[in-house]
């Protein structure tokens, strides 16, 4: 079974209905063209935009010349009420010196320490889910509630269920919703005056999110100052000094940092452990294969049994190339460029997608089928090098991919050891581009004891 792929717009479209498919899905709003081409021209009457596929021109914007290519202002502008200043936003030596005093935090040292904070919530996610097996559930519900639980236990020590860390999900949630629009806004080709299709609903979301991180924020730095704060992410982040400059986060800093880790880090797991699940139950042989590997752990956490999760990695892998959570990036040109023959000027648009990137017809075997030995080919051990980039890559790469690499896999594992997941025929999910890549009304299966 081939699993779902949005189908693509005619090859050309009028400007007005272009915006209109846009602020449905960005996915359904492209040609199918994209999945064969190495670089793609939008010209539009105000700017210009291009999708680049070939790996070469992917690794000079990432990965060789990262500095000439910010991130787009289109887009950090309406994220901004949200995310202040956060990392996920910041160019040039305000992004530099955030890294310098993030990146120690989740190094792989760290990592093993966060993992008993990670065992813990997939635990509950266990028992929340044996709780509804023999009926059909949700399972993005289920996933979000999982991946929030798993933040705000490794990097502030609290469960999904103390009062602040409700509060923090549930606006989260509600700016969620509201954020589809704001966010196509960033990318739809109109010019900056027009409107930005703000809803009052998302700032007002915005600033009261912010208003609970900064409480949690004060609180952990008074504990910080009193010598009782926990060893967890927050401490970490809040006690490393820049090692130029000696300085640590102030708390107005902080609050930005904190929010982005949520966003960032909570969607994302969620959307891709969900499409996972999916995944597993269309395909009952892997199944069945992950659920026999998931009986190496054991009751208590063991950071040493990630490794032999082999084929629980793969399968994750997999699903980050089906449906990578963040299916697109957007960069600007800081001066003209050339690319495959051609200007780009200054202040262009580079979309990078790993959405069409990993389902390239010239690049992979199989582009769109579901097949988690490819990592041990050589056509998928290239495209993993050349071709894979579901947490971007060079200086810019995710700050929690190696997180996420541990947290999908571990209860994908823990999931299979005890439930087994079967698809529904007649409720296929549809993939569209929200904030991250998810099911239009959701991913339903079948969930039982194993
Ligand atoms: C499967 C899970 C995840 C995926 C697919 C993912 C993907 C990405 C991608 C593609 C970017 C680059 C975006 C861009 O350049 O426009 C990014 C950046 C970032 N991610 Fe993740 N992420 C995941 C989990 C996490 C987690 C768990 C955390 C933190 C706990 C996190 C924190 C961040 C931060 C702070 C950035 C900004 C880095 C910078 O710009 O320097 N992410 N992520």
């Amino acid at each position: 079974m081939t699993p779902p792929k949005p189908k693509s717009r005619p090859d050309r479209v009028s400007l007005r209905r272009y915006v209109k498919l846009f602020r449905e899905d960005i996915l359904s709003a492209q040609p199918a063209r994209l999945y064969r081409a190495w670089m793609a021209e939008f010209r539009t009457p105000f700017f210009r935009s291009y999708l680049v596929n070939q790996p070469e021109l992917v690794r000079t914007v990432l990965r060789e010349r990262p500095l000439d290519f910010p991130k787009s202002s289109r887009i950090s502008e309406g994220l901004r009420p949200l995310l202040g200043d956060s990392v996920f936003l910041t160019n040039g030596a305000q992004w530099q010196r955030q890294r310098r005093i993030i990146d120690p935090a989740f190094e792989g040292g760290r990592l093993r320490e966060t993992y008993p904070a990670m065992w813990e919530a997939a635990q509950a996610a266990l028992a929340r889910l044996r709780g509804q097996a023999g009926g059909v559930v949700e399972i993005e519900e289920h996933t979000s509630h999982a991946a929030a639980d798993i933040i705000f236990r490794t990097l502030f020590s609290i469960p999904i269920e103390d009062a602040l860390a409700q509060k923090v999900f549930h606006e989260f949630r509600a700016y969620q919703r509201t954020q589809p629009i704001l966010n196509l806004a960033a990318f739809v080709p109109l010019p900056r005056w027009m409107p930005r299709f703000f809803r009052s609903d998302t700032k007002a979301a915005a600033k009261r999110i912010r208003a609970l991180i900064t409480e949690l924020t004060e609180r952990r730095m008074a504990e910080i100052a009193a010598g009782t704060a926990p060893d967890d992410l927050a401490t970490k982040i809040m006690t490393t000094r820049d090692p130029e400059t000696g300085e640590t986060f102030s708390t107005e800093e902080m609050v930005d940092q904190v929010a982005i880790f949520f966003l960032a880090g909570h969607e994302t797991s969620a959307s891709a452990l969900a499409w996972a699940l999916y995944l597993v139950a269309t395909h009952p042989e892997w199944q069945a294969r992950l659920a026999d590997e998931a009986q190496v752990l054991g009751d208590t956490p063991d950071f040493g049994d990630m490794a032999k999760l082999r084929l629980s990695r793969d399968v994750f892998r997999e699903a980050l190339r089906l449906y990578p959570p963040v299916p697109m990036m957007v960069r600007e040109t800081t001066c003209p460029e050339r690319f495959r023959d051609r200007d780009v000027p200054k202040g262009a648009q580079i979309v990078l997608s790993p959405w069409h990137q990993h389902r390239h017809a010239r690049l992979w075997d199989n582009p769109d089928g579901f097949d988690p030995a490819r990592w041990s080919t050589e056509n998928g051990r290239a495209c993993l090098r050349d071709a894979y980039m579901p947490f971007s890559a060079g200086p810019r790469v995710c700050t929690g991919a190696g997180f996420a690499m541990v947290e999908g896999p571990l209860m994908l594992s823990l999931i299979l050891r005890d439930l087994k997941l079967t698809a529904l025929p007649d409720r296929v999910p549809e993939p569209v581009a929200f904030l991250t890549v998810r099911a239009r009304d959701g991913i339903n299966l079948r969930v039982d004891p194993r």
